[in-house]
């Protein structure tokens, strides 16, 4: 997979750089190109931005510089053998950021993001591209950040650990909270490993007991409760379970 980002902090990427998605890169299963906006001004202040139309709070990010970045960073892309791009932006106004997308997402050859700052890129970039490639605007929850840098980082480690030959055998993304499976829609129970006390605080017996089905309801159980208590609204979405509603008092 080919990864453009186009943004005016080059140096907030550079997390792309180490841990999985640093090793996936290594590796060739995904080749990361991040480009400098301010390299497509022609001004002496590198100007990205202006006063919006129509008036209001903030700037907005010119056509001018993402328009010459977009073309180029495509065309390098074509050149290189890359095809089929999809345009990724994240915004606050954007399609919610799932296990789900990510799982679309990673089925694609190449992603180029176009992380915004300000008050977001003028229209008319996005009306232009969406001419020529399909955009996804995606938003990673409803907050709103500085600009779309962190949510770049987010989705493409999401991404990239669903890469075939990311992940080691030691992880494995079948038991996900949010995978498909048993546990699908379910948040993720508690975990324990060694040593057997800490602090006067030991192991449940039921982990201790070798007894792989009662194993597996006990981590079912602990993670509906969990499940129940922090996010009920995905409580209907999971498989019926054998979960009687007495135990899903904490
Ligand atoms: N859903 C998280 C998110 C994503 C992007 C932005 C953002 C903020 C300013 C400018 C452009 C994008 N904010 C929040």
């Amino acid at each position: 997979m080919r990864l453009d980002v186009v943004t005016i902090f080059p140096e907030y990427l550079d997390p792309l750089n180490v841990s999985l998605v640093g090793k996936a890169r290594a590796r060739g299963v995904l080749d990361v190109h991040v480009h400098d906006l301010r390299e497509w001004t022609y001004d002496r202040h590198n100007t990205v931005d202006d006063t919006p139309y129509g008036g209001g709070p903030g700037m907005v990010m010119k056509t001018g510089p993402w328009g010459d970045a977009l073309d180029e960073a495509l065309a390098d892309g074509y050149e290189s053998g890359a095809h089929s791009p999809v345009l990724v932006v994240p915004t606050p106004s954007g399609r919610p950021f799932t296990q789900e997308l990510a799982v679309e997402l990673s089925a694609q050859p190449w992603l180029v993001f176009t992380p915004a700052r300000y008050e977001g890129i003028d229209r008319r970039v996005i009306d232009e591209y969406a001419t020529r490639v399909p955009v996804v605007e995606v938003s990673i929850g409803d907050y709103v950040l500085a600009g779309g840098e962190a949510a770049v980082l987010v989705i493409t480690e999401a991404v990239a650990r669903l890469l075939p030959g990311v992940l080691g055998n030691a992880e494995s993304h079948r038991d996900d909270s949010f995978a498909p499976g048993a546990m699908a829609n379910l948040l993720e129970g508690p975990v324990y490993t060694k040593p057997p006390e800490w602090r006067g605080r030991g192991i449940p017996d039921v982990l201790l007991s070798g007894h792989h089905g009662k194993i597996a309801r006990w981590r079912r159980d602990q993670a509906f409760a969990r499940t129940a208590l922090n996010r009920p609204d995905l409580i209907e979405r999971c498989e019926a379970s054998a979960f009687d509603k007495k135990d899903r008092e904490i």
